[in-house]
């Protein structure tokens, strides 16, 4: 999974990748040759006491030097640049896929994971990326190139290398194995922190009403400490790897000195081959310790490289259809044929068997208790989620069988949570029109009831609003949302409890403003007072997912007993207060 994700995503990188190896060979290979100078300037100048030959192989290791410092640094600049052109892609294609989930998928997830996985999860594998370009390519060729060097020297103790080298190799592997569900773990528990704190800040002024600061702050200390603990375990393992490869390090060193010295003292090996041989060990084993580095690190970017490729081959279940139907003009003519819809995991079904038609130019109203599936009927039109049972149908063909794009291009939502973007005014108001002329911000602010506040606020339609829309209170950020739907001028309007937070007087002129503008526009209005929805063209009453009436206000009365305690529970016929 971590290969097949770094593979393909460096693949646009080849030229980059090629510029890299070339660099670190040559960074590499004066490495090697250095100690081979080295040797030489002992052996034949120093010596022999031959002064123009230390200065002319000085000068050549002086050459060689400055080859080896041009390839590392331009290495390194390649690595870099690898490292965050793969970040960089990768959190796009997270950012893409999800921008394509539907809220099951977003659901499955959970935010608080998919925000993990975007920034840290991709923090590991690129750290790995910029390590691999950085020391892992050079360390093969170092290792090989080592041990070809090393038994040039012939120093008669090639048996020491082998036994290094296999001695660290199954001391890291062990040491690696052991990591791997820790990794896993910690990944996992970076998640819980982030969806701990990330309600902290979304419900601090709750928690502050109701005195809960201690218990967060609990709740915060036990996701901390979890993830201290395991990390502290992880690092805990990790960290035996250094005294390991140090331990390695420093007994081959003796013994190379050790046996060296008897073989000088018998005359096998001169001074100047020991010594770059001792070199060459060296290199072997910082080439094993920075392959120990890398095993260290691949547990967790695999741990990290495979939930980010859960999300990216996540398909989402609202998926455009291989052939779209592509009509030329829409109308909006909603209907829903036996409509059922239940959640993933729910035991049972919230909308049941919901039949209804509604015609361009006409207002249909849903009302009904609290979860009686209202708001789930809207997300079916939208096709936020798809029907489990029966159809939605725009202009008689199949949701599903639309391009979602093209469907959403005709829908205009106002959802029950208001939610702005930062940015300004205009910048919210033009989301779903970026052509709109100022004029027609202007009106649709107007037909909002939204005129006056932004007339008032610093800068007019370019005020600044603040992610979420804290900056503005709920009904005026209600309104902007009610205003963003109508500069869109789509053919089919869903207002989810829209005019909720709406005082009944403003309530009633929006209204009179709205109805005009959408005479050709189908409208879905959701309320839960009867004043906003009694001169809807049909009234759609909602009992526990099962449509109990339909009808008018005055047909309802008479006939749905439902509608009328709903109607009395408001004191009397809501109309009055309008
Ligand atoms: N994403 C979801 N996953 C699982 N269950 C859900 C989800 N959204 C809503 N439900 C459940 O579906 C039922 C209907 O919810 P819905 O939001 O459609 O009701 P509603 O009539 O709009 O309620 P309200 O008037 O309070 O907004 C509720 O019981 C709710 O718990």
């Amino acid at each position: 999974m971590l290969f097949k994700l770094i593979r393909e995503r460096l693949a646009p990188y080849r030229g980059l990748l090629v510029g890299l190896v070339l660099l670190q060979l040559l960074n590499v290979g004066a490495n090697l040759y250095l100690p081979t100078l080295n040797a030489d300037i002992i052996d034949n100048g120093v010596t022999k006491g031959d002064t123009g030959y230390i200065w002319h192989t000085g000068g050549i290791m002086l050459a060689v030097s400055v080859l080896q410092i041009c390839g590392s640094i331009g290495a390194a600049f390649f690595g870099a640049r690898i490292a965050m052109f793969f970040g960089r892609d990768t959190r796009a294609s997270i950012f893409r896929s999800v921008g394509r989930f539907s809220s099951r998928e977003v659901n499955q997830f959970g935010a608080p994971s998919l925000i993990t996985r975007s920034t840290n999860d991709v923090q590991q594998v690129q750290t790995l990326v910029l390590m691999s370009c950085t020391l892992m390519v050079s360390a093969p060729f170092m290792m090989v190139g080592g041990v070809i060097m090393a038994l040039r020297e012939d120093a008669g103790l090639s048996w020491l290398v082998l036994v290094a080298v296999v001695v660290l190799g199954i001391a890291v592997a062990a040491v690696v194995r052991k990591m791997v569900p820790g990794f896993r773990l910690v990944q996992r528990r970076i998640d819980t922190v982030n969806r701990v704190m990330r309600e902290h800040l979304t419900g601090v002024r709750v928690i502050r009403a109701f005195t809960r600061e201690g218990y967060e702050e609990r709740r915060f200390d036990v996701a901390t400490d979890e993830l201290t603990d395991i990390s502290t375990r992880v690092g805990s393992l990790m960290m035996t790897m250094f005294p390991l490869v140090f331990s390695v390090m420093n007994l081959s060193t003796i013994g190379v000195w050790w046996f060296g010295a008897h073989q000088i003292a018998n005359g096998d090996v001169e001074i100047g081959s020991l010594s770059a041989y001792m070199t060459y060990l060296i290199q072997i084993l910082i080439s094993v310790m920075l392959a120990t580095f890398m095993f260290m690190m691949i547990p967790r970017a695999a741990v990290a490289a495979e939930r980010i490729t859960e999300v990216v081959d996540t398909e989402s279940s609202v998926h455009a259809p291989d052939r779209p139907v592509t009509p030329t003009r829409v109308r909006g003519v909603v209907e829903l044929r036996g409509a059922t819809m239940q959640y993933p995991g729910a035991d049972d079904p919230v909308l049941r068997d919901v039949t209804l038609r509604a015609e361009p130019g006409q207002t249909v109203a849903i009302i009904g208790s609290t979860g009686s599936g209202k708001s789930t009927l809207l997300s079916l039109i939208a096709r936020l989620f798809d029907a489990t049972e029966g159809a939605v149908l725009i202009d008689g063909v199949d949701v599903r069988d639309l391009d979602p794009q093209l469907l959403w291009g005709h829908i205009g939502i106002v959802p029950q949570k208001a939610y702005l973007f930062s940015g300004s005014v205009a910048s919210n108001l033009r989301y779903g029109n970026p052509d709109a002329s100022d004029e027609e911000l202007w009106t649709a602010l107007e037909i909002a009831q939204a005129r006056d506040f932004v007339e008032r606020m610093d800068g007019g339609l370019e005020a600044t609003i603040a992610q979420g829309g804290t900056n503005v209170s709920g009904g005026q950020r209600q309104r902007l949302c009610i205003a963003r739907a109508l500069v869109a001028q789509p053919r089919i309007y869903l207002f989810d409890d829209s005019f909720s937070a709406l005082d009944l007087a403003t309530d009633r002129r929006l209204r009179e403003a709205l109805a005009p503008h959408v005479l050709e526009a189908t409208v879905f209005i959701v309320a839960q007072r009867v004043s906003t929805i009694r001169g809807a063209d049909s009234i759609v009453v909602l009992d526990d997912g099962h449509v109990v009436g339909m009808g008018a206000h005055d047909e309802l009365l008479d006939s749905c007993e439902a509608y009328r305690e709903i109607v009395a529970s408001q004191g009397g016929l809501g109309e009055e207060v309008a």
